[in-house]
């Protein structure tokens, strides 16, 4: 490997960071804690020592806690609260809003209803998916309206609230993420206004009923398909990593803090600089786990392209450009 070299563009020399010397992917035995009170400092200096954080996070783990995220805690106790009530409901009462009569993958997944397992058993968890409020169906992506169950309006305020503060929080870690590409820190300011997100409520039985397989996984082993992932979960453990050596590395439940994981499409901006880590979620707890991932990309029209600080002649670009919406809803359409 060389030095950093750098490149002159418009806005000056940059690194070309897939020189640096400090790669190691896959090299880890715990996930790293990110402290968001250095990127929240209005001192710049703060902000880029966060942003190298992240960057040695993302390019070893490609998973990481954050804490002092500033989410108020009780959206987050409100939208857990809104997940029980809603999963309480029937299973006739849930199917009314099944997410495959949806065109834009919006509504209800029944137990074992997704599938990332080999063996094609299906995954142990149901899930309701909402994305941004659109007020009318939108094109042939991701666009569309959300699905409310009728027998519970109660749980569009909650989840409304938290969405918009994943919204807020999601903004934040873009520019952070384009600080740590040695980038402009607005860099994807005008790509990200909070309509290429999916948030959804889960929840993962426990598996320790004599008639469940215990091989039986919650969700298989997979990476995610939008830019990052903000995870909130309970107290129950189920998360877990996978690193270079083959070892699953549990991503045990913190209070306080979100898990943030970069999904495949950052893996494409990044030439694969930055992780999309394999994960997957058992709960033999005994207890139920709820669980809520925001899953947040650029919006849907952008075109997703390998970054030119991340290509070098020993990492030529290893993506074509694509459009994000077609993405998303291709890979969405192979796990259903
Ligand atoms: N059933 C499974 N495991 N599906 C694959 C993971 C889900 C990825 C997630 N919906 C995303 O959009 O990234
Ligand atoms: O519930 C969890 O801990 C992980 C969920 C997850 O990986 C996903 O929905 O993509
Ligand atoms: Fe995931």
């Amino acid at each position: 490997m060389t030095d950093s070299a750098t490149v002159v563009t418009g806005n000056g020399p940059r690194k070309i960071l897939s020189n640096s010397i400090d790669l190691k992917p896959g090299d880890f035995s715990s996930i790293p804690i990110l402290d968001l009170s250095l990127a929240f400092s209005s001192d710049p200096s703060d902000r880029k020592k966060c942003a190298e954080t992240l960057f040695d996070a993302c390019t070893r783990v490609g998973f990481f806690y954050i804490k002092n995220h500033n989410v108020p805690e009780h959206i987050i106790t409100e939208c857990f609260g809104a997940g029980k009530d809603f999963f309480e409901l029937s299973l006739e009462e849930k199917m009314k809003i099944y997410i495959k009569d949806s065109e834009n993958f919006k509504g209800y997944t029944p137990l074992l209803g997704e599938n990332t397992d080999p063996a094609g058993r299906g995954d142990l968890h149901e899930g309701f998916d909402v994305g941004y409020d659109y007020a009318s169906e939108g094109d042939s992506k991701m666009e569309g309206v959300n699905r409310w169950p009728e027998a519970l309006p109660t749980i569009k305020e909650p989840v409304t609230a938290y969405f918009n503060e994943m919204v807020k929080l999601g903004k934040k870690l873009f520019q952070l993420f384009a600080l740590s590409l040695d980038l402009e820190e607005e860099y994807f300011d005008t790509m990200v206004s909070g309509k290429g997100g999916i948030m959804r409520l889960l929840h993962y039985p426990p598996q320790t009923d004599e008639n469940l397989d215990m091989t039986q996984l919650g969700i298989g082993a997979h990476s995610d398909y939008e830019c990052f992932t903000i995870l909130a979960q309970d107290d129950v453990s189920a998360l877990q990593v996978l690193n270079k050596t083959g070892e699953w590395v549990a991503a045990t439940p913190m209070k306080g803090t979100f898990v943030v994981n970069v999904g495949d499409s950052m893996a494409r901006w990044t030439n694969d600089m930055y992780l999309s880590t394999i994960h997957r979620a058992i709960n033999r707890t005994g207890v139920r786990r709820y669980s809520v991932p925001f899953f947040f990309g650029v919006d849907y029209e952008t075109t997703i392209e390998v970054l030119e600080s991340c290509v070098s002649e020993g990492r030529p670009p290893k993506y074509k450009p694509i459009n994000a919406g077609d993405y998303i809803k291709q890979r969405l359409n192979e796990t259903y």
